[in-house]
């Protein structure tokens, strides 16, 4: 898997490659990794496809119990900080590294990346799953501040797409999300678009 959230002024962008392996096996080719929490927090998955989906079903049913009782929407910053915890106590027994990433009036755009261990850690430009390992250096060398919502958008179509086109447990289509005021606006593109070499 790689997966990559990417915060702009006025929302942010989510990417997610769509291959489930089991060993060089392809299982799914076209999955969705990038799962809804609440109406305008999402997250990227990675690890263990059973927990991760047990883990984001757990989540978005705590973040709706909580938007009941508090009477307000959960901000980002909660959302990520539910899915630490649970990370973090069950860190034994789950294979699980996700990107907690969405907007709220509060704090605008905003990426909290969850790996392994189950850290929370607020980033600019967050990266994770397999295929990361193979564009830290690109992401380093093209990220930059105040990047408007297309500028972002494409810096995080051709990341994903380089690690795909890398890493044998990446490929499929490229699926995005930005979350912005307005709304949600979801699209996928082919992932082998990229000349190799
Ligand atoms: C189908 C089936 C059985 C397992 C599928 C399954 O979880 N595959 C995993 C790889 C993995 C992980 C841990 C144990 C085994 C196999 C997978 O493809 N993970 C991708 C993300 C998830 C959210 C789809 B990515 O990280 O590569």
């Amino acid at each position: 898997t790689t997966i990559m959230a990417v915060p702009f002024k006025g929302g942010v962008v989510l990417g997610a490659d769509s291959r489930v392996s089991t060993g060089t096996y392809v299982a799914n080719r076209a999955s969705d990794k990038i799962a809804q929490l609440t109406e305008n927090i999402f997250c990227c998955r990675s690890g263990s496809a059973a927990d991760t989906q047990a883990l984001t079903d757990y989540v978005k049913f705590y973040l709706q119990q909580w938007e009941v009782e508090s009477g307000r929407p959960a901000t980002v910053k909660v959302a990520a900080h539910l899915m630490r915890k649970i990370c973090y106590q069950n860190k034994d027994n789950l294979s699980a590294g996700v990107i907690v990433a969405g907007w709220d009036p509060v704090s605008k755009g905003q990426v909290y990346n969850i790996p392994l261990g189950g850290t929370c850690i607020e980033m600019k430009c967050a990266i994770g799953g397999s295929g990361s390992t193979y564009i830290y250096g690109l992401t380093d060398a093209l990220y930059k501040e105040n990047m408007g919502k297309q500028e972002t958008l494409d810096f995080v179509k051709k990341s994903i797409s380089h690690a795909m086109a890398r890493d044998g447990s990446s490929g499929g289509i490229i699926r995005t999300c930005v979350v912005t005021e307005d709304g949600v606006e979801r699209e996928y593109i082919p992932g082998n678009k990229l000349p190799y070499g």
